[in-house]
């Protein structure tokens, strides 16, 4: 039967990209995403953005939401000291499992926890689990529709701590107005928006960074 688009830009890393080397699994993805098949990573554009936050935060913890093939979760895991860590949530199993190939391939097994489930069932387990106190950062890249809900329930679950920075993907295209819309308006949050493009295209996107005030 026909390979998924997930198992091709598997294909794409395991040929172009050079084991152990982040940054070539990074670009080897974004050639084959540009070139030859479009897919939903958060791509070269963003990523730079992206980039930019996650060196700013310099974070001893990270949770991101959405993994799909893990393209976010090693450009993240490569800017990260040795010992801190980065727990990833996936709800699609097929998506875990090249994701965790192409973690492999990076060599960036040793940062990045990945956990196949729903993000509102592994949300109130995360501090117990892996013995976090405080997010200093999330990177919601997951269903647009459970950015809003999942940022409350983190915050119920006494998992932000003054300074934890919020980042979120595609809140122009596809879209998360409620989310926008309750980060922009709530005392906890300082809201800030980075105007950028869908991957790959030329269509208006943007990622929106809100620091918790606590
Ligand atoms: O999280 C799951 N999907 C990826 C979420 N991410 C997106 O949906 C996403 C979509 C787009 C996008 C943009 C334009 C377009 F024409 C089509 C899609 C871009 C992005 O940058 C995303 O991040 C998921 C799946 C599943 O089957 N089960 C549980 N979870
Ligand atoms: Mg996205």
């Amino acid at each position: 039967t026909r390979s998924t688009r997930p198992q091709r830009l598997l294909g794409a890393v395991q040929k172009s990209a050079t084991r152990g080397d982040p940054c070539s699994v990074v670009n080897a993805i974004d050639q084959f995403c540009r070139h030859t098949e479009w897919a939903m990573n958060v791509g070269d554009e963003k990523g730079c953005i992206l980039d930019s936050v996650v060196s700013e935060v310099n974070p001893a913890t990270v949770l991101e939401l959405g993994t799909y093939c893990g393209y976010s979760t090693v450009r993240i895991a490569r800017l990260l000291p040795p010992h801190a860590k980065l727990i990833t949530l996936e709800f699609n199993p097929d998506f875990a499992a090249i994701a965790r190939q192409v973690i492999a391939w990076a060599g960036m097994e040793e940062k990045v926890h990945l956990v196949e489930g729903a993000s509102g069932e592994w949300i109130p387990k995360i501090k117990e689990q892996f013995g976090v106190k405080a997010l200093d950062l999330v990177f919601l890249d997951h269903w647009k529709d459970q950015y809003l809900p999942d940022t409350k329930l983190i915050e119920e679950c006494g998992l932000l701590r003054k300074g934890s920075v919020l980042l979120a993907d595609n809140v122009i295209f596809p879209g998360a107005p409620q989310y926008l819309e309750y980060v922009r308006s709530s005392q906890q949050y300082e809201s800030q928006y980075f105007k950028s493009h869908l991957e790959y295209t030329k269509v208006e996107d943007g990622l929106e960074k809100s620091v918790f005030l606590g």
